[in-house]
């Protein structure tokens, strides 16, 4: 379970983040929805404490980030947005370099590692040294590395983004099954009919304020309109982030 309250950030005279509250909760896809620049990043960088927010607040599992950041880490697997692999490394090298960081012994490092390879369709690539993956590689690897320590709360930056129309259903698929396993799954996306093919509740954010929030039945019945592509059109006041 995820939640923010009034979350505040600014950059000089850029005010990224202007007052967003929401909760992710457990058994659940929440996505983040907004067009760029909307403060969806800035948002995800608060939460998996990479920036303390100008003001407001963020709860993992009931545990505060300002006061227990560490326990709140221990809770998040993170695809941050820049996935950062360390090249020199194989795609099993870079997950078990996680799971040290992680303090996960060598047994549950391995069954781990062989379990996420396995689920991420990833054999063909694991023993690769990851220079020159491609994007879908990358993102694979830096999925199964976020995951490596089982946590119960998962935060995704666009993973999506840039993957071939097979490789995003088969991150769709992934999606699905973490959620079927009862875990909190929150990501961001700025394509509409990403986040409806896949999220229980939709958090749209547009100029770092959330303008709704719901399920999409209750974005359409807020908007009065039958269609959801409206509808967000409707919400956000231009029809950005409606790329296909
Ligand atoms: N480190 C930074 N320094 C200065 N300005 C920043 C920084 N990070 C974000 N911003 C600004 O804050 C605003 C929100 O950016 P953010 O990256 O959170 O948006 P986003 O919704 O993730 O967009 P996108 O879909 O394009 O990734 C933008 O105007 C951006 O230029």
């Amino acid at each position: 379970m995820i939640e923010v309250d009034d979350l505040h950030k600014a950059f000089g005279k850029v005010q990224a983040v202007a007052g967003v509250s929401f909760a992710a909760r457990d058994g659940e896809i929440t996505g983040l929805l907004g067009p760029n620049g909307a403060g969806k990043t800035t948002t995800l960088r608060m939460l998996y404490t990479l920036m303390t927010p100008d003001r407001g607040s963020v709860r993992v599992d009931g545990i505060d980030a300002a006061t227990d950041a560490n326990a709140v880490r221990r809770r998040l697997g993170v695809l941050p947005d820049a996935r950062g692999l360390y090249k020199r490394l194989s795609a099993r090298e870079n997950i078990e370099y996680f799971a040290r960081l992680q303090g996960l012994d060598a047994a549950t490092t391995r069954t781990r590692c062989d379990a996420l390879i396995a689920a991420l369709e990833m054999a063909d690539i694991a023993e690769r040294r990851s220079e020159g993956f491609s994007q879908g590689q990358r993102v694979k690897t830096a999925i199964a590395r976020a995951l490596v320590h089982d946590p119960r709360n998962i935060i995704l930056d666009e993973p999506t983004n840039g993957l071939d129309v097979m490789a995003t259903r088969a991150m769709r698929r992934f999606l699905l099954q973490l959620r079927e396993e009862g875990r909190c799954v929150l990501f961001s996306s700025h394509i509409m009919q990403e986040v409806a093919a896949l999220c229980d509740r939709i958090v749209v954010i547009a100029k770092g304020r959330v303008v709704a929030a719901g399920t999409a039945d209750d974005l359409r019945a807020q908007t009065g309109e039958a269609n959801l592509e409206e509808a967000f059109v409707r919400i956000i006041g231009s029809d950005e982030g409606l790329a296909a």
